[in-house]
């Protein structure tokens, strides 16, 4: 499964120099989903899932990408063995099981599959309304125990038509769930800090502006929302008291999203009904768990919500394609700790990261040390375009000097610049300049700033101004950039000396400051000066300066 890449679409920058990648699939995906990672020829998969922490920490060092479900815990512990790891693909929505700052840390894109399987866990979530309401679980029980007479009189159900329901996150799922449940004429009020009226209106729901507004005097609730801090056990006793009598809870986003002790004491003391749950604050839930305890109006599933095969062959391919897209080419998708960039955005703006970068490595080199912001500003049409990851761009080459080896990338940078305290501001600029596009990376400490811009010509980006000074040169290569007098001379001698110490000049360009009487050169060399040349260029009368760069 291993063989040379393909000509990469993407720049260099984004790409590690390496033959082949190795893939960990560490929870079950579907078969289209390894076959879809495991079919790039540079690509070599192994699946290997139930590992016990400790043998997964074990493993974790060897892979370039990781690929998981719900059951891995992804943890600081992980992201810190995990060395060479670069990408972590869920093949699902929740990613609760991911240390995403830990990943963000060590500089590992974090990406999910939100759309794959929307409908599956909405088509589940509805079922376990109806089970719930009808009593279809333990119902179903007792017939197969014989007890069909008793069962009949047992499980008077609950009709959910004009009944008022509750949904708590009104995203993909959320909006879904809605949509069927208007088809059973129930009454949707919905809460979500992200819902407007315009949504709102166009879904046909109510809008509340709280979620005990939207509880107060519902019959049933339904989970929608992440899980996060913010939302462990948004429902507890004081919120399930606002809801009708013998209404009932369905949760199929996240357990911890219930108190379920709570929920234990609302059922017993009869205000709610019953409970439908696909998932339980702790997974596996204990077998003795309290709310096992109830005969009616419960459905429980293990945590079933997007295990059909159309979603797990929807995730599966959807995060095999995105881990090997990023792996290949650099183009992000559904990245939940950095900016997506498509493979048309990515595309149209590659020229500029690798200008990015270029005037970052240039900056680190001529401008000031010590520096407290890397300012960016977008001119022209470029500022247009999506430039998301062109400013980190260039601040991860400015800091990669300072810390090589792959300490910093483009998705730890924001995290590294503020450690070390350096600010990034980005700007949009629609003033003309003498170019069509202007790229410009500004370092500063304080009040000395030092800036350098860029442009594209035809596809190719070329440094064209140098401390205010317009020049005209190559984004690679080896350079001695040189501050002289404005005199006659100075670039004969530097010539000879080059000459004499077998450096073949590849180009030169020349900017005069004719009111401070000063130049500036710029010589591409075939080859890195060494010390020894760099102190003679010093030694040259009416060199004020010398730096040797390499872009
Ligand atoms: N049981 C399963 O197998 C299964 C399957 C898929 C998803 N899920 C869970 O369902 C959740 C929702 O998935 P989705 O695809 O609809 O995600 P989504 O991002 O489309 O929707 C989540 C919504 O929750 C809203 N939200 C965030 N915080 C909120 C809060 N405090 N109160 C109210 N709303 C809030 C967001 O604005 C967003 O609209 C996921 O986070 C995942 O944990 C479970
Ligand atoms: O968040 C999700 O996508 C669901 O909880 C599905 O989890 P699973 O992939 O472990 O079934």
């Amino acid at each position: 499964m291993s063989a040379t890449l393909a000509t990469p679409a993407a720049p260099s920058y984004f790409r590690r120099d390496m033959a082949s990648y190795r893939v960990l699939v560490s929870d079950p995906i579907s078969d289209k989903g390894v076959e879809a990672l495991a079919s790039h020829p540079e690509i070599e998969v192994d699946v290997n899932t139930g590992l016990a922490p400790e043998d997964f920490l074990k493993i974790i060092p060897d892979y370039d990408a990781l690929v998981v479900r719900s059951q891995t815990k992804v943890t600081a512990e992980v992201f810190a063995a995990a060395k060479k790891l670069r990408a972590v693909g869920r093949a699902g929505v929740g990613v609760d099981n991911i240390d995403r700052q830990a990943a963000t840390d060590h500089g590992v894109i974090v990406m999910n599959t939100p759309t794959g399987n929307t409908i599956s866990t909405a088509e589940h979530a509805f079922t376990l309304m109806l089970s719930a309401a009808r009593n279809i679980g333990p119902a179903h029980t007792a017939v197969l125990a014989g007890d069909f007479k008793a069962a009949r009189k047992a499980f008077q159900g609950i009709e959910l038509n004009g009944k008022r329901l509750a949904v708590i996150g009104m995203g993909r799922i959320g909006s879904e769930f809605a949509k069927r449940a208007q088809a059973f004429n129930m009454q949707v009020v919905a809460y979500d800090p992200f819902l407007t009226q315009a949504r709102a209106d166009e879904l046909k729901v109510e809008l509340a502006e709280s979620p005990d507004i939207a509880l107060s005097g519902a019959d049933v609730v339904t989970l929608h929302v992440p899980m996060t801090e913010e939302t462990k056990h948004l429902l507890n006793s004081e919120r399930l008291a606002l809801m009708n009598p013998g209404a009932l809870v369905v949760n199929c986003a996240r357990g911890g999203l219930i108190d379920e002790a709570d929920l234990k004491a609302a059922i017993d003391s009869g205000h709610i009904a019953g409970c439908a749950l696909d998932v339980f604050e702790e997974e596996p839930p204990p077998s003795d768990h309290p709310l096992f305890a109830l005969a009616k109006h419960i459905a429980f599933t293990p945590h079933l919500g997007a295990s059909t095969n159309e979603a797990q062959e929807n995730v599966g391919i959807q995060v095999a394609e995105q881990i090997r897209d990023f792996l290949a080419t650099g183009e992000i998708r559904n990245a939940i700790n950095m900016p997506s960039l498509d493979a048309s955005a990515l595309a149209e703006v590659a020229p500029y990261l690798e200008l990015g970068a270029a005037l970052g490595r240039l900056l680190a080199k001529l401008g000031p040390e010590n520096p407290d912001s890397l300012r960016i500003s977008y001119h022209g049409p470029l500022a247009k375009k999506d430039t998301a990851l062109v400013a980190r761009t260039a601040l991860t080459a400015l800091l990669e000097t300072a810390r090589p080896d792959g300490q910093v990338n483009i998705v730890n940078v924001p995290t590294v610049a503020k450690d070390m305290g350096i600010d990034l501001v980005e700007s949009t600029i629609n003033a003309k300049t003498e170019y069509n596009e202007l790229l410009v990376a500004e370092l500063r400490r304080g009040d000395i700033r030092f800036r350098a811009a860029g442009t594209i010509i035809g596809r190719s980006p070329r440094i064209v101004e140098i401390d205010r000074l317009y020049v005209d040169t190559n984004i690679n290569g080896h350079f001695l950039i040189v501050r002289n007098d404005d005199r006659p001379g100075i670039v004969g001698a530097l010539g000879t000396l080059l000459g004499n110490a077998n450096q073949n000049i590849a180009n030169l360009s020349l900017a005069r400051n004719k009111s401070q009487g000063n130049a500036l050169t710029i010589i591409e060399v075939d080859a890195p000066l060494s010390g020894d040349i760099m102190e003679s260029v010093r030694g040259i009368p009416g060199v004020l300066s010398a730096t040797g760069v390499t872009l």
